[in-house]
């Protein structure tokens, strides 16, 4: 039975790329890795691939935090603060529910982040709905696709 976790995506699927794994027994966080190498210019900000896509269950979310080493180790920053995948970004059908972490470079030099290095943690969540809640519709896409 599929409750929640992993899967790569078709364009990356024989990229080599690992699934995210926590790195100890208490870990909330599961790395994800740079799905290619990236170099970012000083100041500039842009979406790394991770490769995967995930799935939960009804009223789950997925959080993705940046590394609390990134600035310092790598001066690279998750710059819209906290990704939020939300479980219907799943398979659409504009991307198939791809996951990018969007970093900026905060160094005044050109930074690389290399295929399988890890860039970015997820934590799964349960969410609540307000009281009348309307929502309906289904997502197609990211970064956007809902409008301004
Ligand atoms: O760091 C992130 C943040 C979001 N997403 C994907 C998953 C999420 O379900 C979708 C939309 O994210 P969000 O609602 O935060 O962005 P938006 O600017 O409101 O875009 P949209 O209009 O598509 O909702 O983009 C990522 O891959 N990485
Ligand atoms: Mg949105």
């Amino acid at each position: 039975m599929k409750t929640r976790g992993f899967e790569r995506v078709t364009a990356y699927e024989n990229a080599g790329i690992d699934l995210p794994l926590r790195s100890t027994v208490h870990a909330a966080g599961y790395d994800f890795i740079a799905a290619e190498t990236i170099s970012l210019n000083p100041g500039e900000i842009k979406l790394i691939p991770t490769g995967i896509k995930a799935y939960m269950q009804p009223g789950e979310v997925l959080y993705l935090y940046d590394r609390s080493s990134n600035p310092r180790k790598k001066g690279l920053v998750l710059i819209n603060s906290v990704g939020v995948i939300d479980g219907d970004y799943y398979g659409n059908p504009d991307n198939e529910g791809h996951i990018f972490a969007q970093m900026k470079n905060i160094t005044d030099q050109i930074v690389e982040v290399a295929k399988g290095e890890r860039i970015v943690q997820g934590v799964f969540a349960p969410f609540l709905l307000a009281d009348a809640d309307s929502a309906e519709g289904t997502r197609i896409g990211g970064f956007g696709s809902t409008g301004a």
